[in-house]
């Protein structure tokens, strides 16, 4: 251990796979020994302990596991003879076995000088902690998600007639109609050597059972295929924060309905997409490939920018999972739920997965929450997605923001990961808390819990720089649409923009206000902006925090003070502003906003010191406020 430590202290910090590491005494040593193809085959007890180290840091950023490859080296040709490849694997399994790792080989090469191997190597089972990847399951209606999701977690193959989707239905009209409405979630659990472990009992999953035998737990976020839906759709790719998403696409039907929006969709959120082409058992040869060569065509087009990859092996697998993060990449399987064909490929791939949520447990926590329940005999539960930081039972964290922006402290009762009671939660994982002391009435999605270190702060108003997708007309300020930023759905109004109108294909940057409630969110967030047909998507530059919360001195929090009572006579009235009378709600408009502006004189630019700057470049300062009090004189 002491060793590990002098040695973390002597190692360059561009260290990557093993490359500039230094020896404890911090002197060079043979780098080109530990970093050669034959690092393996017979190291001495200081290159073995550089190695372990090696292994244990790429374990470390991988949240768990790696994959390893035997055989290659820096400036070596790659390939090793039988007898040094079975050196280095035994070397292998001692650091594995010494690090509490579980070995499985991927995939093995023959090149010109010999053998590549590649394995996984990843941390034995933990009872309590398990890696989390989350997938968006999107596609047009009846591609197959259902069906797919069903089979996957189930074990049993479709019959073609909708058998394997009725066990993920909840509610009564889609057992009847057949069509998802609602954000289902459904678990995968992989063991540690990459074997599925779920196993329903009488057509049920005991999701515990599951998360204590896995490794990694991937859960589907299942969406709806139906345009009337969309909404929903929207919400669970934005508020879900999906790692991936799986576009599905019935072989037969091709690239039609909803598919292309949500892959727009994905695009414009920056999630990385892998394809997934069912029914191929019932499509004739030729209307396949028309359906491929469609989705290739697509996915090259200068709006995607896609590279897209055919996989049919365990090569293409390994290839597209240790790629696929690069988010240029897009894997496409083809598969039948009824046959079972190539579902292994997408299985193996599926188990290869890992979070894009980097973590960092020393960050202050912020949890985005994307529902809420009332829990007989447990009170108040809210669920949600841990974006950074580690939440421990009995932590305070800051609940809010509630309808005036402000944040109460609350404490973390008891935590749960995929229904499972566990101590403590970390950056990237799904979990639910149950909270002492809060009603669920007063809990909206997309309100957030915050470490107190995070300083979290409310914002009616914010500029985004945005494209529009598409409109029939133009947008012109005080145009209302119901903007999904993260967790935070709600409907917004165009107080300014850059330009005096916005056709379909304009960019500008353009500053939104909060209809109902102000809001906590962040610069570089992505948005989406959509009413009607009229669509839209940005990313916020610049945040105009709710005065109240940034008082300082006397002189503003007099102003704050007359913000949250403008905001609260707001707020009262306000329950239905949709019902109000044009009139009114202009009136009341432009006593909400005063205050606010008043406020943001003083101290508008507070967005996150990490990317303050972006905030003001491309934002303009104080010239948001300008324009609004001109749109509000207007
Ligand atoms: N032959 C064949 N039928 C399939 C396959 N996959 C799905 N089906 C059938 O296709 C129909 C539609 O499947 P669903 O899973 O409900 O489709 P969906 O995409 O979830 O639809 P929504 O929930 O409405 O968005 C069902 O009758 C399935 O049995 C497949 O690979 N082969």
């Amino acid at each position: 251990m002491a060793a590990a430590v002098e040695l973390q202290n002597g190692i360059s910090p561009d260290i990557e796979n093993g490359i500039n590491l230094y020896a404890p005494d911090g002197n060079d040593i043979e780098m080109a020994t530990v970093n050669s193809k034959l690092a393996l085959v017979s190291p001495n007890n200081e290159e073995y302990e550089i190695l372990m180290e090696i292994v244990k840091e790429r374990i470390e950023e991988g949240h768990g596991e790696t994959i390893f490859e035997l055989g290659t080296g820096e400036g070596d040709s790659p390939g090793l003879s039988e007898e040094d490849m079975q050196a280095s694997i035994a070397t292998l399994h001692s650091i594995t076995e010494s690090l509490g790792l579980e070995s499985v080989k991927l995939r093995e090469k023959k090149e010109e000088d010999g053998l590549v191997i590649e394995f996984l190597l990843r941390k034995k089972v933990d009872l309590e902690d398990f890696m989390e990847v989350r997938v968006a399951v999107v596609g047009n209606v009846d591609a197959g998600k259902s069906t797919l999701l069903g089979v996957l977690t189930h074990g049993d193959l479709d019959n073609g007639r909708g058998m394997a989707r009725q066990r993920l239905f909840r509610h009564k009209h889609e057992m009847e109609s057949g069509r998802t409405s609602s954000v289902g979630n459904d678990i995968l659990g992989f063991d540690s050597l990459g074997k599925v472990v779920n196993k329903p009992d009488h057509g049920n999953l005991d999701w515990i059972k599951i998360c204590e035998q896995s490794s990694k737990v991937i859960t589907f976020i299942d969406l709806a295929g139906h345009e009337k839906y969309l909404k929903t759709t929207v919400f669970g790719m934005t508020g879900h924060a999906p790692d991936f998403a799986m576009l599905m696409i019935g072989a037969n039907a091709g690239i039609i309905g909803m598919t292309k929006e949500h892959l727009g969709l994905a695009l414009a959120l920056s999630v990385p997409v892998f394809v997934v082409v069912t029914k191929i058992d019932m499509c004739p040869p030729n209307v396949l490939q028309d359906s491929l060569k469609m989705l290739q065509r697509i996915l090259k087009s200068p709006g995607c920018r896609k590279i897209p990859i055919l996989v049919q092996n365990n090569d293409d697998v390994v290839m597209s999972a240790t790629n696929f993060t690069s988010e240029r990449m897009c894997p496409i399987f083809q598969v039948s739920n009824v046959t079972g064909e190539n579902l292994d490929l997408l299985k193996m791939f599926l188990n290869l997965l890992s979070t894009r949520i980097k973590c960092n447990v020393s960050e202050p926590a912020e949890f985005q929450i994307d529902d809420t329940f009332s829990v007989p005999g447990v009170g108040t539960v809210v669920s949600g997605t841990l974006l950074q930081g580690h939440i421990k039972v009995n932590d305070t964290l800051l609940l809010g923001p509630d309808a005036l922006g402000h944040f109460q402290p609350i404490v973390m009762k008891s935590i749960h990961r995929k229904r499972m009671p566990v101590k403590e939660v970390r950056g990237g994982q799904t979990a639910s808390f149950a909270l002492k002391k809060v009603k669920r009435s007063s809990i909206r999605k997309g309100m957030v819990l915050a470490s107190p270190r995070l300083e979290p702060k409310a914002c009616w108003e914010f500029e985004a720089e945005i494209l529009v997708l598409h409109h029939p007309t133009t947008i012109s300020v005080r145009y209302q649409a119901m903007v999904h930023v993260g967790s935070v759905r709600q409907t917004a109004t165009i107080i300014s923009m850059t330009k005096e109108h916005l056709r379909t294909g304009d960019k500008a940057i353009v500053r939104f206000r909060y209809i109902k409630n102000p809001e906590y969110l962040k610069t570089d967030m992505r948005m989406v902006f959509r009413e009607g047909r009229t669509k839209a998507i940005g990313t916020i530059v610049k945040l105009y925090p709710h005065v109240s919360a940034v008082a300082q001195n006397t002189r503003q929090q007099r102003a704050a003070k007359k913000a949250q009572e403008a905001n609260h006579q707001t707020t009262k009235t306000q329950t239905e502003p949709q019902k109000q009378s044009k009139k009114i709600r202009n009136r009341m408009r432009a006593c909400n906003r005063t205050p606010i502006l008043e406020g943001s004189n003083t101290s508008m630019d507070t967005s996150r010191p990490s990317s303050a700057g972006s905030g003001g470049s491309i934002g303009g300062g104080g010239g948001g406020s300008t324009v609004s009090n001109q749109a509000v004189q207007a």
